[in-house]
């Protein structure tokens, strides 16, 4: 099987930021300017305490001048600190959500043009909560915790230093009794945060895909009783989760012990501030500098362990998304252009959708320029699958499909689709219009051209009688009538060849007739090739393929 890169349940959390900056390097320059102002507001708030101490010590000279300059300068820094904070968040916010939105956008383009492969290996709704859930999460983050984060980085950096200025050996003192502790505490909470938080994404994408499975699956789920044990099925899925949750809680419950190690830095802090005070060796102002700046020093350690834990949330959802965007790559496109008419051949293909299970074994088939053929075989034989790689929709693990000599993996894909269509037995519509599933035929035509196919078709009459013409909802389509709308998005395309899986769904006779007559309109002049289901269809066509357990199946070469 060509390789699939799959996405790891708990990809790796390593060189994250690294990997993330190609998304955030278009919008580096408003992240520097938030950074900037984020430091400029910490320097602020740390300024604070040195100007009470200022104001303490003309307080305690009796030095009035003084007082009021350094209530002035208070003043005036508390005011600037306020309003450097809100530009520093609102910076931070827009650069942050820039950088959400592109990542958004990548993401739904990553889905887009993912390989087949690689969606049909995954749960739609485990990529779902990927693209979506993980996005969310981050775009909060960003919103609400990363202004904090930045702040009480650089205020427990500029607290520090400012600090070391004032007195070291007491600053020594205090950073010695709480950072050790706190760093411990802080790694033993790392160490399980990883794990945990990365299990309880993983559970939580799980259930997303078990939720959208629900709705995929409503009317089997239904007509079969099977909603009771689908429901335990969600019930475990649902207790995994929260089992992954208490371990996330567990966890962030670590990070509370720094309180304790808080607790004691203060009073060492208070003690040993005093006894310096006595012996001379402090002035009472520097203490209380202490005193101030060591609650910022505190809180703001504690304010970052409490911020560890939605770090972490959004790291394990920030990876995740990596994952998907890294693996999720498209096959790269070919460029060779393809003739306007040309034989379409298959030589010696294999392929598997799962590995050790080989659907196809060396099919080699041959549809000249124009050809009408049926291919025929028992359910499971492998007709649709050799439908889609004739048509370009997955490359064969091993041999080859030309068309006019050009191997479909050499060609570009909007090439491939303007040349192939491929009509297959359900036409899934997307929710819009019959005109706005019309529009994504190559080109994406105008409704003059739509009507026009239409009357080439010879199916006015079919247009005609849709009860809102173009504009009717196609969510309100019967299965028949998609198909022909899948014929007539071909004709818009004018390809060279029709690959139509017939429908099998019960088609009234007025459908059916509709579809023939689009049918027989369509394959004059090109390549017509019908998976059959129907006697009636068999018998009209000049040649049949066979196909049997997955190889061509001779018997019915004529
Ligand atoms: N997306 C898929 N992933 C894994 N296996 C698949 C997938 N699609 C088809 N198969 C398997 O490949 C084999 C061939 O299926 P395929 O649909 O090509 O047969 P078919 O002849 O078209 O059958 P039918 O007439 O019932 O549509 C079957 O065993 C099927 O279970």
């Amino acid at each position: 099987m060509a390789e699939v890169l799959l996405l790891s349940d708990e990809p790796s959390h390593e060189r994250l930021l690294r990997r993330a900056w190609p998304y955030m390097r278009p919008h580096s320059g408003r992240l520097l300017a938030a950074l900037l102002l984020s430091l400029a507001e910490s320097a602020a708030l740390v300024a604070l305490a040195p100007l009470i101490g200022l104001a303490v010590e003309a307080l305690v000279a009796g030095d009035r001048d003084r007082l009021l300059t350094a209530v002035a300068l208070l003043a005036a820094l508390v005011v600037a600190q306020a309003l450097l904070a809100r530009f520093a968040a609102s910076t931070l916010a827009v650069a942050g959500e820039n950088v959400v939105r592109g990542l958004r956008e990548r993401a739904a383009e990553r889905l887009a043009e993912a390989p087949l492969r690689f969606l049909e290996a995954h749960r739609g709704g485990s990529l779902l909560q990927r693209a979506t859930g993980e996005i969310a999460e981050l775009a909060m983050f960003v919103r609400e915790a990363l202004p904090n984060l930045l702040g009480v980085t650089a205020t427990l950096a500029f607290t520090i230093v400012m600090l070391l200025g004032y007195s070291w050996p007491l600053t020594l003192v205090v950073v010695a009794v709480f950072l050790p502790p706190a760093l411990l505490i802080t790694r033993w909470f790392a160490r399980g945060a990883g794990p945990a938080f990365g299990a309880h994404a993983g559970a939580e994408a799980t259930m997303a895909g078990t939720f959208a499975e629900t709705l995929d699956v409503r009317e089997e789920l239904r007509a079969v009783g099977g909603l009771p044990a689908w429901m335990e099925r969600f019930d475990r899925d649902n207790l995994a989760t929260l089992t992954t949750q208490r371990r996330t809680v567990l966890v962030e419950n670590r990070i509370g012990a720094i309180t304790l190690v808080e607790g004691a830095a203060m009073a060492v802090l208070l003690v040993f501030g005093a006894w310096l005070a006595a012996e001379g060796r402090l002035s009472v102002a520097t203490v209380v500098v202490f005193v101030l700046a060591g609650r910022n020093l505190f809180e703001g350690f504690g304010d970052l362990s409490q911020l560890a834990g939605e770090i972490q949330t959004v790291r394990a959802g920030l990876a995740r998304l990596l994952d998907l965007l890294s693996a999720g790559a498209p096959e790269p496109d070919g460029v060779l252009p393809l003739p306007a008419r040309g034989e379409l051949l298959a030589q010696d293909v294999t392929f598997r959708y799962e590995r050790d299970t080989e659907v196809l074994r060396g099919v080699s088939v041959r549809f000249s320029e124009e050809a009408h053929a049926g291919l025929v075989g028992e359910t499971g034989s492998g007709k649709t699958t050799l439908s889609k790689i004739l048509g370009g929709l997955y490359p064969p693990d091993s041999g080859r499909v030309t068309f006019g000599g050009v191997d479909l993996r050499e060609a570009s894909r909007e090439e491939v689709r303007r040349r192939i269509a491929l009509i297959p037995q359900e036409v899934h519509m997307v929710s819009g219009s019959v005109a706005d599933n019309l529009a994504l035929a190559p080109g994406e035509p105008g409704r003059d051209e739509m009507e026009a196919a239409f009357e080439a078709l010879g199916i006015t009459a079919f247009a005609a009688a849709l009860p809102q013409g173009l504009d009717t909802p196609a969510d309100d389509l019967s299965a028949g009538e998609r198909q022909i709308l899948g014929l007539v998005r071909a004709v818009l395309a004018d390809p060279a060849v029709l690959i139509l899986d017939e429908a099998t769904a019960d088609i009234d006779p007025v459908t059916a007739r509709d579809l023939e007559t689009a049918l027989a309109r369509l394959r004059e002049g090109r390549t017509l090739i019908v998976i059959a289901h129907r006697p009636a269809t068999i018998e009209l066509l000049p040649r049949l393929v066979g196909l049997r357990a997955g190889v061509l199946d001779t018997r019915h070469e004529n």
